[in-house]
């Protein structure tokens, strides 16, 4: 179930809040807490360039870094700034998980400082985004301005820390390897610690039990746990895997791993990858959630390159990107989830491996693997302790996207109370009309304007600005007047077809519905088909399907995709009847399909008029997500128009999975003249164990020429209360024609929360103002891009 901090921040900021890559692990395979290790030596700066395949870091950045250098030069102006920081903050401590996740932040920057790793190197940048959303997420309303200040603070605060050494830091890494026998586990760990610390065999399986190898690794302890390798799958080796991997769960369980390396040999990457059934057993014994902490490890890196269909040798990186996104897609397939995204890390073990002047290994594209293990190694194990602090595990699960797709009781009560059904004679909002033709005063206005020559081009060009002006002006309000006078016509015109159709008999009521429905007949906005013919191009190929004047069928084309040669993905259809003199139904849907995905959305409705004017309405939405269906049964009532007050009730039945949500609403309309509306609802919606409340007031002006000219101001304010949170929101819409030419519309919202956004749209067929608002409107990308750069700098 989503939380209510999520629908607010999907209502409001169209930020990402959740990425799409979980950010840790999610059962019991997880420690529960952030264990406190010792941290035992000064550590030490490294120059490295860091590049993995995957992440897609910046431009390789080399970092000959002068530690010391660096941190006497933040020093000067960060001690004033913290002067109180590390103080009266350790009792807080254990209470505020926002403040642990700060010191959590401060000892990453310091660890980054420490060994020499750049701070904007862009796996750093995602790691401290996400602390920060998290934060975001996490952080109470009173807390949101000081989770925006952080970021700079810590980086301060560990600059001055680790500039005298003080606190002590207490980090360590607690690594376990899986992968194939021969994969070369033992070597990767004898080269981390540079120093044969586990056996190797070249011709037999090395490792026959699992041990813990302890060593420091520039300054951090690090534990590995070395394990004896799989053997390849195939049905024999089956049962003694499965021995395996439970003697290593059963080892783990005390103590679990901040990470885990799984091993692939690059070398022998080929196209007919056959490891799935390995990973799915994986899968299947530690739980999905051994993924989230895993980093996919590519032994043999500066492996000879096969020969491409060319003859010559394959680009480095392409190989080692499609052999990284084979294991990536299988491990996809064996959690049944794509949303995972482990990093990658490259290592050559071999003793003749290409070193760099400081004696460190290199691979072919200049990486010096070691300094990237350990800044994968941080990076992971330091959002894993984010989620356990922020308690994130729960809610993130690996697995099919039906168990992570929930509906939000404030989403499903924020759209219930929205839902207005109305179907009229005309598919449209009864009410609208009928306030037009009540004053009768001007209705003949038109009529009586005296008659206007209308000019020619080449006349209207002689004319002066000012009577230009005159002229066009006059143009439009007698414009105004002819649309007005046309709606009122057309409304009469119903009203009698509807008189005439009470009095006569059956068969004059069909020719007359027929006749009215020929008389109703609308063009059909073509689809956009480019300027040029080309027979290839589906919208050349299908036009409107018209099967009879009741069903509008139309094809639904992905102008991008070139999926099938069919050239189309879908089908909609709508369909407005009316079954007899009080009875009004209307179906409307679109379906797409391909190979491996079907979805549907579709809207049925029936509505009952009665006589008396109360209007009964029933509905069934269905709608695709994911591989599940939602059904939403909706029904509402219209009580009769009492003076100027319309009063509305409705339900909602929402099924999703096996859950229920069960909603009713209560409305009330109250017109003030033609011009001011007012519109006040409440609303509940339940789930399982769950309630949410809602309820708005709406205040709509409109303007002088409603509804031939759109113009209106509306003013609304919500409340929404769900899990003991409770969200006040504002909203301003306002619609105007700012002269002949130019036209503005603006909404704004803001809720209790300090979040909100506002859009301004301008359209204009004026070329002057037109290129202003174009002007305008680059203007403010560059302050908006501008005020963006700002905050991600900091
Ligand atoms: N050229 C090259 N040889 C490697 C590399 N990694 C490991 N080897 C060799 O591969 C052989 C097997 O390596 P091990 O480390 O014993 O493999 P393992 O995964 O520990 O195997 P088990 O203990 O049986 O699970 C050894 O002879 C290593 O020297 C590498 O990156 N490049
Ligand atoms: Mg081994």
């Amino acid at each position: 179930m989503n939380s209510l901090k999520d629908w607010i921040s999907s209502q409001l900021v169209s930020m990402p809040l959740v990425s799409p890559r979980p950010l840790s692990g999610s059962d019991s395979f997880f420690r529960e807490e952030p264990s406190n290790e010792e941290f035992d030596d000064q550590g030490a700066a490294h120059s490295n360039t860091l590049v993995t395949p995957r992440i897609r870091p910046a431009p390789s950045t080399s970092f000959n870094s002068d530690r010391e250098n660096h941190s006497d030069q933040s020093l000067q102006h960060v001690v004033v700034q913290n002067s109180d920081h590390s103080h009266n903050r350790s009792d807080k401590k254990k209470m505020d998980p926002l403040v642990r996740i700060d010191d959590l932040q401060v000892k990453f920057l310091r660890l980054l400082l420490r060994l020499g790793l750049s701070q904007n190197n862009v796996l750093v940048a995602k790691v401290l985004y996400r602390i920060h959303l998290a934060t975001l997420i996490r952080a109470e309303e009173s807390d949101l301005k000081r989770v925006n200040l952080r970021s700079d603070r810590a980086r301060a605060v560990a600059a001055e820390q680790e500039a005298s050494g003080l606190p002590e830091m207490d980090f360590s890494l607690r690594i376990l390897v899986l992968g194939k026998t021969g994969v070369g586990k033992s070597a990767t760990i004898n080269s981390i610690f540079d120093q044969t610390k586990t056996e190797t065999n070249p011709f037999r399986p090395g490792t026959d039990r699992i041990r813990e190898v302890v060593g420091t690794v520039n300054g951090i302890r690090v534990t590995i746990i070395d394990t004896p390798g799989f053997l390849p799958s195939c049905t024999g080796n089956f049962r003694r895997n499965k021995k395996i991997m439970l003697s290593v769960k059963k080892f783990i369980r005390k103590s679990p791993p901040d990470i885990v390396l799984f091993f692939e040999r690059l070398d022998l990457m080929s196209t007919n990858y056959n490891d799935f059934s390995l990973l799915k057993q994986i899968t299947e014994v530690f739980g999905p959630a051994v993924w989230f902490n895993t980093v996919l490890v590519m032994t043999h890196s500066s492996l000879v390159l096969p020969e491409g269909p060319d003859g010559y040798p394959v680009n480095y990186e392409s190989y080692v990107r499609q052999s990284t996104d084979m294991v990536q897609h299988y491990i996809h397939q064996a959690v049944s989830d794509s949303r995972l995204e482990n990093p990658v890390l490259l290592v050559e073990n071999h003793p003749q491996c290409r070193k760099n002047i400081a004696g460190e290994k290199i691979l072919p594209n200049g990486q010096v693997w070691k300094s990237q293990f350990l800044l994968l190694c941080i990076c992971t194990k330091v959002l894993s302790d984010v989620n356990i602090l922020m308690k994130f595990q729960d809610s993130i699960h690996l697995g099919p996207s039906n168990a992570t797709h929930m509906p939000s009781l404030p989403h499903l009560l924020s759209s219930l109370l929205r839902h207005r059904t109305a179907i009229g004679p005309s598919g449209g909002d009864v009410g609208v009309d009928e306030s037009l033709v009540s004053d009768a005063e001007d209705e003949d206005e038109y009529d009586q304007l005296p008659p206007i020559r209308i000019l020619t081009k080449s006349q209207f060009e002689r004319l002066t600005k000012s009577q230009k002006k005159d002229y066009l002006d006059e143009l439009d309000y007698r414009e105004t007047l002819y649309l007005k006078k046309q709606l009122k016509e057309e409304y009469r015109r119903q009203m009698e077809i509807k008189l005439s159709k009470e009095k006569n008999t059956a068969s004059d009521d069909n020719s007359n519905s027929q006749q009215a429905s020929q008389e109703e007949a609308v063009l059909l906005p073509d689809m956009e088909v480019p300027p040029s013919f080309g027979s290839d191009w589906p919208a050349h190929r299908y036009r409107c399907l018209l099967t009879s004047d009741q069903w509008i069928m139309r094809p639904v084309l992905d102008s991008h995709g070139w999926d099938n040669d069919v050239g189309l993905d879908g089908v909609s259809l709508e369909t407005a009847m009316q079954v007899n003199r009080n009875v009004f139904t209307s179906v409307a849907g679109q379906m797409s399909k391909d190979k491996q995905d079907f979805s549907i959305q579709s809207e049925c409705a029936a509505a009952y008029l009665d006589p008396n004017g109360t209007t009964y309405s029933v509905g069934l939405d269905v709608q695709s997500a994911g591989r599940d269906t939602i059904y939403t049964l909706h029904g509402n009532t219209k009580l009769r128009k009492l003076w100027h007050n319309v009063a509305e009730s409705g339900f909602s039945l929402t099924s999703f999975g096996n859950k229920y949500y069960i909603g009713g609403k209560l409305e009330d309309t109250i017109s003030v003249g033609k011009r001011l509306k007012f519109v006040m609802n409440v609303g509940q919606m339940m789930g399982p164990e769950q309630v949410a409340y809602g309820g708005g007031v709406e205040a709509t002006l409109r303007g002088r020429d409603y509804p031939v000219r759109n113009d209106n101001v509306s003013l609304m304010m919500t409340i929404l209360s769900f899990n003991k949170e409770m969200v006040l929101g504002g909203n301003l819409q306002s619609e105007s024609r700012l002269g002949r030419n130019m036209s503005l519309s603006v909404n704004a919202n803001l809720n209790s929360r300090r979040m909100g956004k506002i859009s301004i749209k301008a359209s204009s067929t004026d070329h002057l103002q037109f290129s202003m608002v174009v002007a305008f409107t680059i203007f403010w990308a560059l302050l908006r891009k501008k005020d963006v750069k700002s905050t991600s700098d900091e």
